[in-house]
């Protein structure tokens, strides 16, 4: 059942016998997301060594992952200073689920005042302890906590844009199921470009370059409207009980499987996430979310968005609206987030 859930690349790699030495931690371990991610990083060959963090529960989940028969070492670590930053030191790549999720009539952004302080702390331990480290955020509003993780380590003199991604892999991995089901179709033989954010309309699909540019009118309008709202159906059926967990698990261990390959020299390896880009920067948009080709140093390639139609231009005009604004509420909400960051660094001077 689990390898059907896989991609033929993922596939691919979880059978290969990997030499690689890779930490890779999990901050928010013990959450809805942080249980079946660990999980699934625990059986990726390719992860060496499986540091879980989290306020509450870590070392419960890692004693109870850590008997699953692969050989990677689990550790789970106490809330606390000390606690992170053993769980950081000499991580490859830093997942971070930390946060609360939605509930019904939210949205992601009514998630920013208590997501980005706590985006923010964790960055900061992470800039102090893996300054070198992937950084993946999988916290809520991502179109927000991927540039006040920015600010952070910029503040810590350590930003490398090259390290920071925002993970928006879920809305691919929907927009091809949701294709497939209308199709027909076997969805691992679907790929459908996602660009933008990660939030309602910002969530832009392109259709026209999927394998079914035929797609129109009002069966369209569903089915975009379904990509771009996909996460709403999830909150809607957990009636207060949180929002996707298990497909982001999916999601967030494809990303870090694909950083994982990339950095053992696999070439080609291709995925959509939000990141530092000049692509719609003139826009106020300094960070998008489109195809990024990955290599041993994070970020290789951000590829050209390509063709749109008249469709599609009529999707991301609302989206660049809305993520410019998202962008900059990182950096300008009155009661400012980075204060936490600056006065921080005062009390350490
Ligand atoms: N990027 C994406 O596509 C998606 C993002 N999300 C977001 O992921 C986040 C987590 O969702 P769930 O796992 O369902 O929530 P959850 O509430 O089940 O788990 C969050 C975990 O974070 C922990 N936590 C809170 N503050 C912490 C801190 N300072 N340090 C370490 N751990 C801390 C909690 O103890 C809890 O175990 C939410 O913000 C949600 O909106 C959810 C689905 C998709
Ligand atoms: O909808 C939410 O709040 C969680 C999320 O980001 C998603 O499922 O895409």
């Amino acid at each position: 059942m689990f390898r059907s859930a896989l991609s033929t690349a993922q596939r691919r790699c979880f059978s290969i016998s990997a030499q690689q030495n890779s930490k890779v931690t999990v901050l928010g371990a013990a959450g809805g997301i942080g249980q079946p991610l660990s999980l699934l990083l625990k059986l990726n060959p390719r992860v060496t060594e499986l540091a879980l963090y989290d306020i509450r529960g870590g070392p419960g989940v890692a004693a109870d992952i850590s008997h699953v028969n692969t050989k990677s070492k689990v550790t789970g670590y106490n809330s606390g200073p000390e606690g992170l930053k053993a769980a950081l030191e000499g991580a490859e790549i830093v997942l971070i689920p930390a946060g609360v999720p939605r509930k019904p009539g939210m949205t992601r952004d009514d998630l920013f005042n208590t997501n980005a302080s706590i985006v923010r702390d964790l960055a900061k331990a992470a800039a102090d302890h893996a300054p070198n480290a992937n950084i993946l955020v999988i916290a809520n509003p991502v179109n927000s906590t991927v540039p006040i993780t920015a600010e952070v380590f910029k503040s810590k003199g350590v930003y490398n844009p090259k390290r920071l991604f925002g993970v928006t892999t879920l809305d691919v991995v929907r927009a091809s199921r949701f294709i497939s089901e209308l199709k027909g179709t076997n969805p691992a033989n679907e790929e459908v470009t996602v660009i933008g954010g990660h939030s309602g309309v910002t969530i832009v699909p392109l259709l026209s370059q999927s394998n079914h540019p035929d797609i129109s009118g009002e069966a369209r309008n569903i089915l975009v409207n379904r990509i771009q709202f996909g996460g709403d159906e999830v909150v809607k059926a957990k009636d207060g009980a949180g929002s996707a967990t298990l497909s982001m698990a999916y999601a967030g261990s494809r990303m870090a499987d694909a950083l994982l390959r990339a950095a053992a020299g696999e070439k080609g390896v291709i995925e959509p996430t939000f990141v530092q880009s000049p692509l719609y920067a003139d826009k106020k948009c300094d960070f998008f979310s489109s195809k990024v080709e990955l290599g041993p140093e994070g970020v290789k390639t951000i590829h050209p968005i390509g063709k749109l139609n008249d469709y599609e231009k009529g999707l991301l005009a609302p989206a660049l609206e809305d993520l410019a604004k998202n962008i900059a509420k990182a950096s300008l909400t009155p009661n400012s987030i980075l204060w936490g960051v600056l006065f921080a660094n005062f009390e350490e001077i």
